[in-house]
């Protein structure tokens, strides 16, 4: 541990990123790794005293059974300040408020985030200072290069993080043990070998309350543009030396300028749909459009699907399908790799032969190879079995891991600069074929697996 940070501070502590993802990974991150120490400020809008704010991290903390000293004594000194922190002097307020060096946390929609870098831009800033900023980074690959520029006035670039938790996910990186800690995988894991790969990230949550953000992004701009071009990069990147800031984030940058829509045609290859009425594991859904908040003539996608392609050498005229959506009849979060066909079987064998299938789940972090074997019975006979194997949890959560980066300063599992910039120039051909109505947004009824004629992903 080489924590430089002494305060950190939630801004848009009132929000739902906070009390669901954060405060729990605090709770989590001071249980297991108790030699931590530092202040927790909430900031936000909401009149809340110290003792509402209290008891909400304490009720975070309770639902993952957070205990010991160091949370005894954050919870003991934990405060609350109410800050419009897009005015400066409320900005202040807040940095008067801090022991040690500050890390400001924008848990905050990425328009009032922007506004508060700028109102930082006119004061002193505390020594030390260091910036985490929320996915989507900008609006489009303009704004974001317009943040980038704006947040290296503010501080140095080691001390921003563009955080993007898909990348504390444990099984991001057993993708990267499995394919190069052994020597069967790695020899296969290009065009060569594989004929697709589907990256899907369903999930059965609808909109939660969370119109005032997601309304304005859509599941293309939520969950494509930043987690599952993250899990492209890492899943088809070259092997790097080391797993070290520079090297890892090198990799990831690579993979990145050479993706782009399949055939430079949004049209043919991204699709939309919004959810209608229906239920989801027994819970009755209203139709997105009724949802309270939302502008259904804003036409925001809940579901949302990109062929990609990566223009390199290993994986040319490979697709690689992103896609993710809420209201689903089915959680399913998993990067499926479908192998080519086999060369040649010899005849006698019968039995449907189905392509080698290797999928890597996320959450829970499972995985399984789907192969084709003589089974039981005749021994002619091709049927299919799955060797399955548990990754087991990671210790921390996701965000847990993303925090203990921004504490110690370690960049390695946040969104570098360039990276952010090229996540945006990569969607924005979808985003504006989708406002042109090139693409029909249709519809599925919550609780479906989406529009029924969509092709299946394997
Ligand atoms: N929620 C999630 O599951 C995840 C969210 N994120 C990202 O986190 C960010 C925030 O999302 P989320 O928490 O869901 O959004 P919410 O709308 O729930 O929270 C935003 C918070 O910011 C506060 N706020 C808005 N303007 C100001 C201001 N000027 N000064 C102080 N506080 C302000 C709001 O207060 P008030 O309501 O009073 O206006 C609200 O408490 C987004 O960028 C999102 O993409 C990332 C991963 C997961
Ligand atoms: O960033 C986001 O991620 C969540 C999905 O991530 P999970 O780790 O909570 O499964 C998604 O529900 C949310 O809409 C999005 O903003």
């Amino acid at each position: 541990m080489k924590q430089s940070i002494g305060t950190l501070v939630i801004l848009g502590a009132s929000g739902d990123l906070s009390s669901r993802l954060l405060l729990p990974a605090i709770g989590q991150l001071l249980t297991l790794h108790p030699d931590r120490r530092f202040r927790l400020l909430g900031a936000g809008m909401e009149e809340w005293d110290d003792e509402r704010w209290t008891s909400v991290v304490r009720k975070a903390f309770e639902g993952v059974e957070a205990k010991g000293d160091a949370i005894d004594e954050l919870l003991k000194d934990t405060s609350y300040i109410q800050a419009d922190v897009t005015e400066k002097d409320d900005l202040q307020r807040i940095f008067d408020a801090c022991e040690g060096a500050p890390a400001l946390y924008f848990a905050l929609p990425p328009a009032v985030a922007a506004k508060a870098c700028t109102a930082l831009e006119a004061m002193d800033r505390s020594e030390g200072l260091t910036l985490a900023l929320e996915k989507p980074f900008g609006l489009d690959a303009d704004s974001a290069q317009a943040l980038n520029t704006q947040l290296l006035k503010l501080v140095p670039e080691e001390r921003i993080h563009r955080v993007d938790h898909f990348l504390g996910r444990s099984t991001v990186f057993n993708m990267i043990g499995l394919r190069f800690a052994n020597s069967i995988f790695e020899p296969v894991w290009s065009g060569e070998h594989i004929d697709r790969v589907d990256i899907v990230y369903d999930e059965t949550l609808g909109l939660e309350d969370r119109a005032r953000y997601y309304d304005g992004a859509g599941a293309l701009i939520d969950m494509i543009q930043s987690h599952l071009l993250q899990v492209l990069a890492v899943f088809a990147m070259e092997p790097p030396a080391t797993l070290e800031a520079v090297d890892f984030r090198d990799a990831k940058a690579a993979v990145l300028r050479a993706t782009r829509v399949r055939g430079d045609d949004p049209a043919t290859s991204s699709r939309r749909a919004r959810y209608t009425a229906g239920s989801v594991e027994g819970k009755t859904m209203p139709s997105y459009a009724d949802e309270q908040g939302v502008d259904p003539s804003r036409k925001t996608e809940t579901l949302a699907e990109v062929v990609v392609e990566v223009d390199t050498w290993r994986w040319a005229g490979v697709p690689f399908t992103l896609r993710s959506g809420k209201a689903l009849g089915r959680r399913r979060r998993e990067v499926v790799i479908t192998f080519k066909p086999a060369r040649h079987i010899p005849s006698g064998l019968h039995g449907s032969v189905e392509p080698t299938r290797l999928r890597i789940m996320l959450a829970p972090d499972e995985m399984a190879l789907e192969l084709n074997i003589n089974g039981p019975g005749d021994p002619y006979e091709i049927d299919r079995a799955a060797l399955t194997a548990e990754f087991g949890p990671g210790e921390l959560l996701a965000y847990a891991e993303v925090l203990e980066g921004i504490l110690d300063g370690d960049p390695t599992l946040s969104v570098r600069a360039d990276t952010a910039v090229q996540c945006w120039r990569i969607v924005e051909p979808v985003i504006a074929s989708w406002k042109a109505d090139d693409v029909p947004l249709e519809e599925y009824a919550a609780g479906s697996e989406g529009p029924a004629d969509w092709p299946v992903t394997p």
